[in-house]
């Protein structure tokens, strides 16, 4: 019997216990779709944890350093040496083709990007691709895995008709189950590992043994089965709308404790001993690849109208234009104007120590202060150039050679806290993140929310 006629997963007439130990000697293949942020790390612990993995990423660039035995993946503890293992133990390799890779895999798992459009609707369609690819390649008692993050309802509306649709299978034969990521860039091997609760929801009853039988060995947590697929994709996305309302709410308070003459973060800071309070920071603004896009997999998914998580997203999207209002305040304060200033934005990603500036609140943040002709420049630690920023970017040690007339943090990268800010002629300073204590110098500094 060939290798694939002895293992399958769904509605197989092998035992539990044979499936699970198939799957732990390498006899059942797994194809990931997407070696990314996401992707990489997810097909290294699926190889470290079954043997028989092929990824398959349309990037040229990506197969090939995946092949060598390379991580393109910055600064994710443990990724480039479990790469580079389970590559030389031929656990891992890699192809360009999604349709080659399906060829042969009996999980397939797909983790591609699901971005919104510049209108703020989901773009679904390089996951489409990739289903197209897996249709092809589906054979009876395979299992497909939707770890991307997309809105409610489009593994059942979308995804499924398509693989019965363009395979030559029948419901019956294949198993679907969402199994969202639940990573973060910075510390994706241990939350893919475990840090949290591993969450799978099938089409049906079969498709979740399935899941929760892999994913049973690829986390060292439990595994939650919800009812259904569209469960499981609700739960991502209210992870990520909880996280971005509440951001929101920090931000408002930050607008209100201004106005009251308070400091926000003092009262936030108390208000969250209580157990049942658990207030975000305010800050210059949400940015990422995550937190920002996922209310529009919500807003626009349904018919009805929902206020809430636009008021959100309206709110968060305020706050460049308030930090920058803030700058040219206290600049007016001291009887100067913004198109005179040579203003220095600290932080450029969207968060610290991630090299990644989608969203990123220093972008309009920068255009702002630039269209209201100030000098800009600026500091980050983890990007090589501003490319893409109204700005001109300074090396941190290169800072002491200047006077600037404000300073704004965005992102506290964790390299700021050398900064000899003595050094600096007295200027105004907004301090986007609660994270810098000049009480010792002559600068004027505004905390967000009041400090
Ligand atoms: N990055 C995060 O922190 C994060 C967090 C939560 C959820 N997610 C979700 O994870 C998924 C992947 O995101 P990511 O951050 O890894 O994206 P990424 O941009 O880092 O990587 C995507 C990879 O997919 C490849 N790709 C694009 N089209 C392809 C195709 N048709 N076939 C195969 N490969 C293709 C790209 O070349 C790239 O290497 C998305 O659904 C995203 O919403 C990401
Ligand atoms: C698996 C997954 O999807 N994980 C997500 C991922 O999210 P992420 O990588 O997008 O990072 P976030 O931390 O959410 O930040 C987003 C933006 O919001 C700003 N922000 C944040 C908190 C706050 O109180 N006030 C703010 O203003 C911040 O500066 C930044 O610009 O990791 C988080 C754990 O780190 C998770 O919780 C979150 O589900």
């Amino acid at each position: 019997m060939s290798l694939r006629e002895q293992t399958t997963l769904y509605a197989s007439d092998a035992t539990t216990e044979e499936q699970r130990e198939a799957f732990l000697s390498g006899d059942i293949p797994v194809a990931v779709y997407g070696l990314g942020k996401m992707g990489l790390p997810l097909a290294a612990v699926y190889a470290e944890t079954c043997g028989n993995v092929v990824g398959a990423d349309i990037d040229p660039d990506v197969v090939s350093a995946v092949n060598r035995g390379d991580c393109h993946v910055q600064r994710e503890p443990g990724l480039d040496e479990l790469v580079s293992e389970t590559v030389a133990a031929g656990a891992l390799s890699a192809v360009e083709s999604p349709t080659e890779a399906a060829r042969d895999a009996t999980i397939h798992v797909a983790i591609v990007p699901t971005p919104i459009t510049d209108d703020d609707e989901p773009d679904l369609a390089i996951l489409q691709s990739v289903m197209e690819s897996i249709a092809a390649g589906l054979t009876p008692g395979d299992l497909v895995v939707v770890e991307c993050t997309v809105p409610p309802g489009t593994t059942r509306d979308l995804l499924l008709p398509m693989l019965e649709a363009e395979s030559d299978l029948s419901r019956e034969e294949f198993g679907v189950a969402v199994c969202p990521e639940r990573t973060s860039s910075g510390r994706a091997l241990q939350d893919i590992r475990g840090a949290y609760p591993k969450v799978v929801g099938g089409v049906d009853e079969e498709s979740t043994r399935v899941a929760e039988l892999v994913y049973g060995e690829l986390t060292d947590n439990e595994v939650i089965a919800v009812p259904n697929e569209t469960t499981a994709e609700a739960v991502k996305v209210f992870e990520g709308v909880y996280r971005d309302v509440n951001i929101a709410l920090a931000n408002e308070l930050a607008k209100i404790a201004d106005a009251a003459d308070i400091s926000v973060n003092e009262a936030i800071e108390t208000a969250n001993t209580q157990p049942f309070c658990d207030i975000h920071k305010p800050g210059p603004g949400v940015g990422g690849h995550c937190i920002p896009y996922y209310p529009y997999f919500l807003i626009r998914q349904f018919d009805e109208e929902f206020s809430l998580l636009t008021t959100a997203r309206e709110v968060n999207d305020s706050m460049p234009a308030f930090t920058v209002e803030k700058v040219a305040e206290l600049l007016s304060e001291e009887e100067k104007s913004v198109s005179d200033s040579r203003v220095l934005v600290l932080g450029l990603t969207y968060r610290p120590g991630v090299e990644e500036t989608r969203a990123a609140p220093a972008r309009p943040i920068c255009a702002d202060l630039t269209e209201r002709g100030a000098d800009v420049f600026a500091a980050d630690p983890v990007l090589p150039n501003a490319d893409g920023f109204d700005a001109t970017k300074l090396p941190l040690e290169a800072l002491a050679d200047y006077d600037f007339d404000a300073a704004v943090l965005v992102t506290d990268h964790d390299e700021f806290a050398g900064i000899d800010w003595a050094g600096f002629d007295p200027m105004v300073v907004v301090d986007g993140r609660n994270s810098l204590d000049l009480s010792w110098t002559d600068h004027r500094v505004y905390t967000i929310g009041g400090d």
